[in-house]
């Protein structure tokens, strides 16, 4: 039997059995600047994110942003400077990313998923102390880690039928500073906090890919750390691959990485048997399928 019921149902009553077991289940989508594209496919994700809610998940949007802050940056003649995939954060700097951040690109998803039908509500780390951070590597400035998460916010807002939309901006321990936290970090640590049932890291790429070139389908964290080990996996792969086994280790079910640039990528990740992109679980990390299957409750 085919169990591609986007494929293959033909009305919703057909798909809805299918549907209800997906329900309560929460996700965690990081949607990068690389992956946000253009007004149309910025309106496609939001569909997506908006259907998720309307079969019973619970989804959360952790956003990045990082092209845009350059784009302001540039045009303020401030240089953009990254040190192992993460910006230098003067704190000239931080204001800027605060701005472009809560400001331009949350407002502008949250607007796109209310225009979808959906009840969007835009907060960053700082609204109810939700992520506090400590200073990541003083090298780097106003970068943040992550050391206490208060995500009752989010629960409280999925709960009331609400979609947190999350800049990844944060309060620091002390003196109140401002921190900017990168946004697969940010997007991993609310999943670990919340025990997510996945952790979707939408890029720009179809996957993590192997020495030939070839995208890794089904992984194990121990086979990520080898591909890390061995080179096979580098640059901005290695802070999100990194983000995604700190994020097992911290409870959440699986973590997959994907194309956002892919019309559907979410849906077609968690609603069909072949999934998109690399599904990384500790697991049956190498079992098909690994969307829905017969017998399944959740994801
Ligand atoms: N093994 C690998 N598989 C896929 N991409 C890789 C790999 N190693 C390095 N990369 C690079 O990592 C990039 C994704 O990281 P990044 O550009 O930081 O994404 P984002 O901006 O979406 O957070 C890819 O575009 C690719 O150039
Ligand atoms: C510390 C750090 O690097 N923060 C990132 C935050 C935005 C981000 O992560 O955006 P993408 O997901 O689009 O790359 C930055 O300043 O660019």
């Amino acid at each position: 039997m085919n169990r591609d019921w986007i494929a293959t149902a033909r009305t919703l009553s057909e798909a809805l059995p299918y549907l209800q077991r997906y329900s309560g289940a929460v996700v965690v989508v990081k949607f990068g600047g690389n992956a946000m594209g253009d007004d149309d496919a910025m309106a496609e994700f939001a569909r997506d994110i908006v259907l998720m809610k309307q079969v019973g998940m619970n989804p959360v949007v952790c956003h990045g942003g990082g092209p845009m802050i350059n784009d302001l940056l540039d045009r303020l003649g401030i240089e953009s400077r990254f040190v192992r995939g993460k910006r230098v954060t003067t704190k000239e700097t931080v204001e800027v990313v605060e701005m472009v951040l809560s400001g331009l690109v949350n407002k502008r998803i949250v607007q796109a998923i209310n225009d979808a039908g959906g009840r969007a509500v835009g907060i960053s780390g700082k609204d109810d102390d939700m992520m506090v951070c400590e200073v990541d590597d003083p090298e780097l400035g106003f970068v943040g880690r992550p050391v206490e998460m208060n995500v009752q916010i989010i629960r409280d807002l999925y709960g009331a039928g609400m979609i947190p939309v999350i800049a990844p901006v944060a309060t620091g321990m002390e003196d109140n500073e401002t921190f900017n936290v990168n946004g697969d970090t940010a997007a991993g640590a609310i999943a670990g906090a919340l025990q997510a049932d996945r952790l979707l890291l939408l890029t720009d790429v179809s996957g993590v890919k192997d020495a030939s070139g070839e995208v890794v389908t089904a992984l194990h964290p121990d086979q990520v750390r080898a591909m890390i080990a061995d080179g096979q996996i580098a640059g901005g792969m290695i802070p999100k691959t990194e983000t995604a086994l700190k994020a097992l280790e911290d409870g959440v079910r699986a973590v997959v990485i994907l194309d956002g640039r892919v019309p559907n990528a979410c849906l077609l990740e968690l609603f069909t048997e072949h999934g998109a992109g690399s599904l990384i679980r500790t697991t049956e990390p190498r079992v098909k399928p690994r969307g829905l299957r017969q017998g399944d409750t959740g994801l």
